[in-house]
């Protein structure tokens, strides 16, 4: 383009064209025991996920867990894998779409995971390579936490740090008592009880964490408890029907309780025959939803007296979970996501040996 006295503007006299990043953890390129390590040695290496002393941690990362886990998991992937891939990237990507229509074509939306690919680095270059100066930064937790939410930002800052040009950056940081979070949830219970009729119990599940984490200040228990307790007073239900509880502890130190397997055990002993299942922290079904809740504490539940655990997926790419992202996404900007003029000559090499020559 020629350097007409338009595009000579700085670019920060025009409204700057705004993109999304959503972000989820990551997941295995393949249901294959390599595939897991390489996943796991990233995800299980982060000093946020494991805190414990790297001098201590590293010998039992790649001592123990590394050379067993990953033939363990591989079996557990491979239930649930489908010709999309891994769950969890498939519905990123549907997710993206939706989000994408929603937003309209003048605010690209990138997906990252934290782990695995796409990486967060490979999200935020798309963005920017389409002129985004403007990026909102959504991770899809609903409750924060340090273990995930914050990963996803440093991962933001740890690629952006060496460049000249800064994105002016938003972070979205959870969205635990969002209305039209609470209502979407609401409203996939209920259309499951429309169609598979009313369970005697809704137990509402939460991966858990260490409670290690808690006592250094990570807000996330009280946001679970808070998510739990708005879902429960928005589907009017008394406290002898429902259960919050934790999922997927890993390791021998104390995690958040009680736990999703213990509770389940106490419902089936205690004489209920149907539970209904909701994993509300999980924006997208995954490894942990549906081969964890679904297939193994369904089989646990019956073997212990019940007759059906039911669960309700997550919000995936539902039109609701959409309509609700478009509306987290579009917050931070809200007057200036509107269409907008970008400047695509700001960073052009060119044009900076023309400015430059001229000095
Ligand atoms: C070891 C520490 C872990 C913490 C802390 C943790 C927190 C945490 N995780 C999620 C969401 C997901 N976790 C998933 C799998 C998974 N999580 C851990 C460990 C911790 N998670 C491991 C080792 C694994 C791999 C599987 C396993 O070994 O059981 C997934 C699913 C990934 C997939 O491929 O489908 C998700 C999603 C949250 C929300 C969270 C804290 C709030
Ligand atoms: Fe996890
Ligand atoms: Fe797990």
């Amino acid at each position: 383009m020629n350097p007409t006295s338009a595009s000579l503007q700085t670019p920060h006299t025009q409204p700057q064209r705004c993109g999304v990043l959503i972000a989820n953890l990551g997941t295995p390129d393949a249901p294959t025991a390599d595939a897991i390590r390489r996943y796991l040695a990233e995800f299980l290496g982060d000093p946020r996920v494991v805190e414990l002393p790297r001098a201590l941690w590293w010998p039992i990362l790649y001592g123990f867990i590394l050379p067993f886990r990953p033939r363990k998991l591989a079996h557990a992937y491979g239930a649930i894998w489908t010709e999309q891939g891994s769950p969890l990237l498939a519905i990123g990507r549907a997710q993206q779409a939706g989000l994408q229509a929603r937003l309209g074509t003048d605010v690209p939306v990138a997906l990252g995971m934290r782990y695995g690919s796409p990486s967060i680095a490979s999200a935020l270059d798309e963005l920017l390579e389409q002129g985004a100066r403007r990026i909102v930064v959504l991770p899809l937790y609903p409750q924060y936490s340090a273990t995930t939410t914050t990963t996803v930002f440093e991962a933001v800052l740890d690629h952006v740090r060496p460049m000249r040009w800064w994105p002016e950056l938003r972070f979205v940081d959870g969205y635990y008592a969002a209305p039209a979070y609470i209502a979407a949830l609401a409203a996939s219970i209920r259309a499951h009880w429309d169609a598979h009729g009313r369970g005697e119990h809704l137990l509402m599940s939460f991966h858990s964490i260490p409670v290690r984490c808690l006592e250094r200040g990570d807000p996330y228990y009280c946001f679970c408890q808070k998510t739990a307790r708005l879902l429960a007073a928005e589907l009017g239900l008394a406290p002898e029907q429902w259960t919050l509880a934790f999922q997927s502890r890993i390791g021998r130190a104390k995690w958040l309780s009680p736990y999703t397997d213990v509770v389940i055990e106490r419902l089936a002993r205690s004489g209920v025959k149907t539970i209904d299942a909701i994993c509300p922290g999980f924006a997208a079904d995954c490894l942990e939803t549906l081969e964890e809740v679904s297939l193994r504490y369904g089989e646990q539940f019956r073997a212990a007296g019940g007759q059906a655990l039911r669960y309700i997926p997550a919000l995936n790419a539902s039109d609701a979970h959409l309509d609700l992202l478009a509306e987290l996404a579009r917050a931070p900007y809200q007057a200036s996501m509107a269409p907008t003029p970008v400047d695509p000559q700001a960073a052009d090499p060119a044009r900076i040996a023309m400015l430059t020559r001229a000095l």
